[in-house]
C-alpha cells in the first residue's frame, strides 16, 4: 500500500500526466482546474478495515500516527476512522479524497512525495453518533488522540477542572441524555459508556500529545469526567481501558496554499490535504494494548517501560526551546524558528536553558549532547516554516510541562534557574503586548496584566503554578522577583548573560 515518489516522478502509473494537465490549465488559466482529484480510483489502494478510532484530525496525526500505521507490516488490517474537533472541514475535504493524502516529507535537500492510504474514514466530530458506533464495535482496538494541550481543560494541580464552562456544559447533556457533548473528552467519555453497553470489551487510548506523563493525564480526565457523570461508567473504564503514554515527535507546521500547489506541481494530481513534515520522527510508547496493535514497530516506533526520560527530553528540550523561541521570537520581530534561531539572543537563552534541563535529565542512554546538536539541525531547517505564532498558543497550558518542572528541579537543587524563569518572563512580555493571544486563560491573563508592574508578574505566575510564586532558594531569591528582574530581556538591549 506505501507509494512513495519523489519530485519530478509525477507521471507514473496511476498519475495524470502533468505536461497534459499543464497544457490544459494554460487553456484554462487555474493551474488545478484540470487536475485530478486525489482518491481511490486515481491512487488504488485497498480500504483498511477500522480497527482504530482517532480524535483531533489536524496536520500532526496525519504526519505521523497515520504515517506509522500505513507502514506497519499489518497495515491492510488496520483502518483508522478520524474524526476533526472543532470544524467539519478537514473530515469534508479528506472524505472527497477516500482518506488519501499526501505527505511532503520536506528536508533540507529537497521533498519527497508518499501518499498515505491508512485513514479511511474521515469524520465531522460533531458526528457523535457515529463516533459512538465505531468505539462500540468489537474490532475497535485503540482510540488514538491528538485533541492539542489545551483540550484536557487541565487546572493548575494537572486534573480535570470540572468547573471549565465547556466541561460543565458536556456534563449537563450526558446528566440529561438528550444532546450530544462538544468537547473531545465528552465525546469519548459518551463513546466508551456505548462500548460499556455493547459488552465489547477492553481497548486501548493512546494519548498522543504534547502533555508529560500524556496517558496518565488522559486517564485522570477521562476517568474523573466519566465520575461526574456516572460512577459505573467510570469504575468500568478504570478496569477496562488501558491508557498508554507516549513521546510523539514530528515537527509538522501547518499546511498552506503554497503546499498545495507543490504538491500539484510535483505530483500532477489535487490534493486539498497534504501536511508537509520533517523527515525525522519518533514514536515511544508505554501500556498494553488489550485488543491488540499495528506492528507500528516495523515503522521505527519503540516499545518501553518506563517513558519519562524519553518525555521529559522530548518535552523540556525540544518543545521547550520552541515554546522560549515562540516568545523571545515574536518579541524581537521574528516569525519562524528558524529565523529566531539565528537571532544571537535568542540562541543563546535556548542554550543556557538545555544546559538546565540537562542538568536534570536522568536515564540510560539519552545521549543528550547528541539529541541538542540533532535539535540545532531540525530547528535550522530553513525549509519548514514553523510559525512562533502556532507555538505560541496555549502558553499557559504549556509552560506548566516545559518551564516549571525545570524551574523547580533548578531550584530544588538551590541553583536558581534563572533559564528556565526566563521563558516565563518572555511569555508574560509577549501576553502584555501580543495583538493576539490565544489561551484557555486569556481572560485571566487579560486580569493579571492590568495589575500592572510586580502585581502582573506575580498574578501571572500564579496562573502557571500558585506555588511557584514565593518558592526561594538560595541563589535567585524568591521565584517571582527572578521573573520580574528578568522582563524585558527580549525587548531590552541584546546582551547574553
Ligand atoms: N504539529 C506538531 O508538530 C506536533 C508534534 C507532536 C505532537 N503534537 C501534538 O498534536 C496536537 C495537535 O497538533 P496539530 O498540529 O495536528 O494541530 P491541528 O490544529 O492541526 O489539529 C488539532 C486537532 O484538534 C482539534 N482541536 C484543536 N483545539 C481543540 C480544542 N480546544 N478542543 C477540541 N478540539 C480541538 C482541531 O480541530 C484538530 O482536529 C498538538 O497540540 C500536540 O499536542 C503536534
Ligand atoms: O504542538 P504543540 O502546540 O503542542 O507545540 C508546538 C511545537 O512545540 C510542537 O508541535 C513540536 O513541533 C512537536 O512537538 C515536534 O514533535
Amino acid at each position: 500500500m506505501t507509494m512513495t515518489e519523489n519530485a519530478g516522478a509525477a507521471g507514473q502509473a496511476g498519475l495524470a500526466d502533468p505536461a497534459a494537465a499543464a497544457a490544459a490549465a494554460a487553456v484554462t488559466g487555474d493551474p488545478a482546474a484540470d487536475l485530478p482529484r486525489l482518491n481511490r480510483s486515481l491512487r488504488p489502494a485497498a480500504k483498511a478495515p477500522v480497527r482504530i478510532v482517532h480524535l483531533g484530525l489536524g496536520a500532526f496525526h496525519r504526519s505521523h500516527q497515520a504515517w506509522y500505521t500505513h507502514r506497519a507490516g499489518d497495515a491492510p488490517e488496520w483502518g483508522i476512522a478520524s474524526f476533526t474537533g472543532r470544524r467539519p472541514d478537514a473530515a469534508l475535504a479528506l472524505a472527497e479524497q477516500d482518506g488519501l493524502f499526501t505527505l511532503v516529507e520536506r528536508g533540507d535537500a529537497g521533498d519527497s512525495f508518499e501518499v498515505i492510504g491508512s485513514i479511511v474514514a474521515a469524520v465531522d466530530g460533531a458526528d457523535v453518533g457515529r463516533l459512538a458506533e465505531l468505539v462500540a464495535a468489537p474490532a475497535t482496538a485503540i482510540i488514538t488522540l491528538t485533541i492539542t494541550e489545551a483540550a484536557y481543560r487541565l487546572g493548575t494541580d494537572g486534573r480535570l477542572d470540572l468547573r471549565a464552562p465547556d466541561v460543565e456544559t458536556d456534563l449537563a447533556v450526558l446528566a440529561r441524555g438528550t444532546g450530544s457533548p462538544a468537547t473531545p473528552l465528552g465525546r469519548l467519555v459518551f463513546a466508551l459508556a456505548g462500548r460499556r453497553a455493547a459488552g465489547a470489551g477492553p481497548l486501548a487510548v493512546v494519548c498522543c500529545d504534547n502533555l508529560a506523563s500524556n496517558g496518565t493525564v488522559a486517564r485522570r480526565a477521562v476517568t474523573g469526567l466519566a465520575a461526574a457523570w456516572d460512577a459505573g461508567l467510570a469504575a468500568w473504564i478504570e478496569a477496562n481501558i488501558s491508557f498508554v503514554s507516549t513521546s510523539v515527535d514530528r515537527i509538522t507546521p501547518r499546511t498552506t496554499e503554497a503546499d498545495i500547489a507543490a504538491v500539484e506541481t510535483a505530483c500532477g494530481y489535487r490534493d486539498t490535504s497534504p501536511v508537509v513534515a520533517e523527515p525525522f520522527r519518533n514514536w515511544v510508547l508505554s501500556g498494553d494494548f488489550p485488543a491488540g496493535r499495528p506492528r507500528w514497530q516495523d515503522a521505527g516506533a519503540v516499545f518501553v517501560d518506563d517513558i519519562e526520560p524519553y518525555e521529559n527530553r522530548k518535552l523540556w528540550l525540544l518543545n521547550g526551546a520552541h515554546s522560549l523561541l515562540a516568545y523571545a521570537g515574536q518579541l524581537r520581530g521574528h516569525a519562524t524558528v528558524a529565523e529566531a534561531l539565528q537571532d544571537e539572543l535568542c540562541r543563546h537563552a535556548v542554550e543556557r536553558f538545555w544546559d538546565e534541563a540537562e542538568a536534570n535529565l536522568h536515564g540510560p542512554d539519552l545521549q543528550i549532547p547528541a539529541y541538542r546538536a540533532a535539535l540545532l539541525e531540525r530547528f535550522g531547517n530553513g525549509r519548514i516554516a514553523h510559525h512562533l505564532a502556532q507555538i505560541a498558543m496555549d502558553g499557559s497550558t504549556k509552560l506548566r510541562m516545559r518551564a516549571v518542572p525545570v524551574l523547580l528541579a533548578e531550584r530544588a537543587r538551590g541553583r536558581s534557574g534563572a533559564a528556565a524563569a526566563r521563558m516565563i518572563a518572555a511569555w508574560m512580555d509577549f501576553s502584555a503586548s501580543a495583538a493576539r493571544f490565544q489561551d484557555p486563560l486569556a481572560a485571566e491573563v487579560a486580569a493579571a496584566n492590568a495589575l500592572g508592574g510586580a502585581e502582573s508578574t506575580r498574578a501571572l505566575l500564579a496562573l502557571l503554578s500558585p506555588g511557584l510564586v514565593d518558592t526561594a532558594a538560595p541563589a535567585g531569591g524568591p521565584v517571582a522577583e527572578l521573573v520580574e528582574n528578568l522582563r524585558g530581556t527580549f525587548s531590552g538591549p541584546a546582551v547574553p548573560e
